[in-house]
């Protein structure tokens, strides 16, 4: 995804240039020229800048492309007595001659006579007093430049002085240039009639000049100023969150040697998994002294050789990790996948230091925009149960792409989610990828069933997000297109599965060509994952088995004895977000020596686990999937934010 750099107002030089590449476009040019009610044009470019990943209001664009335009012909103006400086006024000065010269565009010399205040004008907009020239302009009813403009005054012959007066904001200036006998006189001895007066002459247009250039440079300062403001923003929010992250971290050696050091713990017999094929990848970010290694280095420092009993002792050798993270997920390998109240809990507070703060000082869409690829005739239920599960863990924005005889019915069971009716149309894919600059997070197949032309368009979607780095989890139906074609996903590490059993047993016997040994699903989770690339995996199911192919972490969270279509869905919807914010916490290195994916899958099986526990304490077996919704806020606090 394209990152947008800017923040409130602030317009970096990408985001500029996009801008006027739109603004430039012959549609948009044609569009403006001459039309005095443009608000539906600069909605246009507004959206056009949206596709490209900029978020900008139409006025934020009417505004940018007036001031670009101020600098513009004041830099031209420069660049016409040949002063060389008009880099220096319009940086976007190229860019700009070539829009409105080009054949399409205006000719500047028709906006350098005639100002740009009609072509700006806009349906019952205000104007924001950036605008100098126009503000002038107005309060004039003149063309800006005074110099063009032939004053006649036939009474009286004595000097009277002509006051223009200069507003900006609340300030006015009354400026006396030349008095309407001198400029009278003048007129009226000369025959026959003189050429037009050199503007540089001129002295209000040399006042005007010189104003303008002051307020760009102010401009330009105040901007500077709010850069530096916003950066010394984030740089206290970051080093708040290293301390939070510290004392996580002082907690997890804590419980590190409290388990080693309880009696019989470092003697528990190790349920350890087998070893993985080798990964057909290079894989991640290093799991550091991995059970799955072959060797490991003993207290003096030496490799030696490791077994699978030796295992059972890496409780010892993991408090020499100078790395908590790594020390406590380490001793959840060496207790195997069996459930553990501190192993869970111990994941839990990792899974904390993903979750972006609640501040005032964010706009929507930054904690997230989730995307659903999903929903048919058959299944409007399951789309919609992720997409609100994204919506109630914390994204901002949900959207769900779903065919279109499913879009009417999932946009009634709810106002908060935006639905396209693309998937069966015969552009799906680029009505999809219009979107994708804006997705932070994808979910495919909840609901997608299994038309060939459907998994068609979720595998170019999957291609084309994959190239975004986009994280993606695959669920459902989607499960059955990576069946069906591995590699659609295959080594992907930002790829997420979440098969229940019976998706499993299809993927790993396409993937091994023989039959799962049901007996024991760790070493059956670890082979898939290696096989697929260490893509990670969740298998669902009385305990969720969580792997990336090199160990495999259990969710034991009480949930209920309660099954009911969609808590897959659930699942999947929230893990889409904390997918999300794992890789944006592993990105800003707050996740360290973790697979982001596996703490984001741990996160979210036992957020389902636990709304399952909650929704069934009040509802029995009544329980649905919608009572499991209701409690997402407050499982995802008493889990999370306790
Ligand atoms: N409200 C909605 O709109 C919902 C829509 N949904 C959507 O439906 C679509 C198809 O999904 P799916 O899960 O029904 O299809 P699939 O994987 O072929 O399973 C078919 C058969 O497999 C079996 N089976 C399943 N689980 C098993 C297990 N753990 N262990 C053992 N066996 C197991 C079981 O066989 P049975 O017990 O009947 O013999 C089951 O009948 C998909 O798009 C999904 O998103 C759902 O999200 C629900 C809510
Ligand atoms: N036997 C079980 N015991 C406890 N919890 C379970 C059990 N099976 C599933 N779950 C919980 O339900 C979640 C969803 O698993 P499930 O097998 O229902 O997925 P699914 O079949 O893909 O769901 P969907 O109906 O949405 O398609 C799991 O992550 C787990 O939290």
């Amino acid at each position: 995804m394209q990152a947008n750099p800017t923040r409130g107002f602030l317009w970096s030089d990408v985001e500029t240039r996009t801008l006027l590449t739109i603004w430039g476009e012959q549609d948009i040019q044609t569009a403006l020229d001459g039309n005095f009610r443009n608000s539906f044009v600069y909605r246009d470019v507004s959206r056009r800048l949206g596709a490209m990943g900029f978020e900008r209001t139409p006025e934020q664009c009417r505004v940018r492309i007036k001031s670009l335009k101020r600098q513009y012909l004041l830099a031209k103006e420069g660049n016409l007595r040949n002063n060389g400086q008009y880099h220096k006024i319009c940086k976007f000065y190229d860019i700009m001659e070539r829009i409105l010269t080009g054949p399409a565009g205006l000719d500047p010399r028709e906006l350098m006579e005639c100002g740009a205040a009609g072509e700006e004008a806009v349906d019952g907009l205000e104007e924001d007093g950036e605008d100098v020239q126009d503000v002038y302009s107005e309060s004039t009813g003149e063309c800006p430049y005074p110099a063009e403009t032939e004053v006649k005054l036939e009474y009286p012959t004595v000097p009277i002085p002509i006051p223009v007066k200069v507003t900006v904001g609340n300030s006015s200036a009354s400026v006396r240039p030349h008095t309407s006998s001198h400029s009278a006189s003048h007129s009226s001895a000369r025959a026959p009639k003189r050429p037009r007066k050199r503007r540089a002459n001129f002295p209000m247009e040399k006042l005007m000049e010189q104003f303008l250039e002051q307020s760009a440079q102010a401009e330009d300062g105040f901007y500077r100023m709010e850069e530096q403001r916003l950066q010394a923003e984030d740089r206290r929010r970051e080093a708040e969150h290293a301390r939070e992250l510290h004392m996580l971290q002082m907690l997890g050696q804590m419980f590190a040697s409290i388990s080693s050091s309880r009696p019989g713990s470092a003697a528990t017999p190790c349920k350890t998994a087998p070893p993985p094929p080798p990964p057909p990848t290079a894989a991640r970010a290093p799991v550091i002294s991995s059970a799955s290694l072959s060797h490991t280095r003993d207290l003096s420092g030496h490799l030696k050789r490791r077994s699978p009993q030796t295992d059972c002792l890496s409780q010892h050798t993991q408090l020499l990790s100078t790395d908590p993270q790594t020390l406590v997920l380490e001793r959840y390998y060496a207790l195997g996948s069996t459930s553990h109240k501190g192993m869970e809990d111990d994941i839990l507070s990792l899974v904390k230091t993903i979750i972006p703060p609640l501040t005032s000082k964010k706009h929507k869409g930054q904690d997230g925009r989730i995307g659903i690829i999903g929903g048919c005739q058959d299944y409007t239920g399951a789309p919609y149960f992720a997409a609100i599960s994204a919506l109630k863990v914390g994204a901002d924005l949900s959207h769900v792409f779903c065919t279109k005889d499913a879009a009417t019915v999932i946009k009634s069971y709810s106002p908060e989610l935006i639905v396209h009716p693309v998937l069966d149309s015969p552009n799906a894919v680029e009505e999809i990828e219009k979107w994708l600059p804006r997705l932070h997070g994808l979910v495919v197949g909840p609901g997608l069933g299994r038309d060939d032309f459907l998994l068609k368009t979720a595998k170019e979607v999957i291609e084309r997000s994959k190239a975004r780095d986009i994280p993606i989890v695959i669920d459902a139906d989607g499960l059955w297109l990576v069946t069906q074609q591995p590699s659609v996903i295959q080594g992907y590490q930002k790829g997420i599965l979440t098969p229940n059993f019976m998706e499993f047993t299809r993927l790993y016997e396409a993937l091994h060509h023989e039959p799962m040994d049901s007996s024991d699903h760790q070493r059956g989770v670890l082979q898939v994952s290696a096989a697929m690339g260490n893509l990670t995996l969740v298998l669902k199911g009385e305990q969720d088995l969580i792997t990336d192919g090199s160990r495999v972490f259990s969710c034991s969270v009480e949930g209920s004895g309660r099954r009911c279509g969609g808590q897959g869905d659930l699942l999947s919807g929230s893990m889409g977000v904390l997918a999300h914010w794992a890789h944006t916490a592993s990105t800003a290195g707050t996740v360290r020596s973790v697979n982001p994916s596996v703490v984001a899958a741990f996160g979210a099986c036992s957020l389902t686990r636990q709304c399952n526990s909650q929704a069934f304490q009040q509802h029995g077996r009544s329980t649905t999937t919608s009572d499991m919704i209701q409690e997402i806020g407050s499982a995802f606090k008493k889990l999370f934010e306790s």
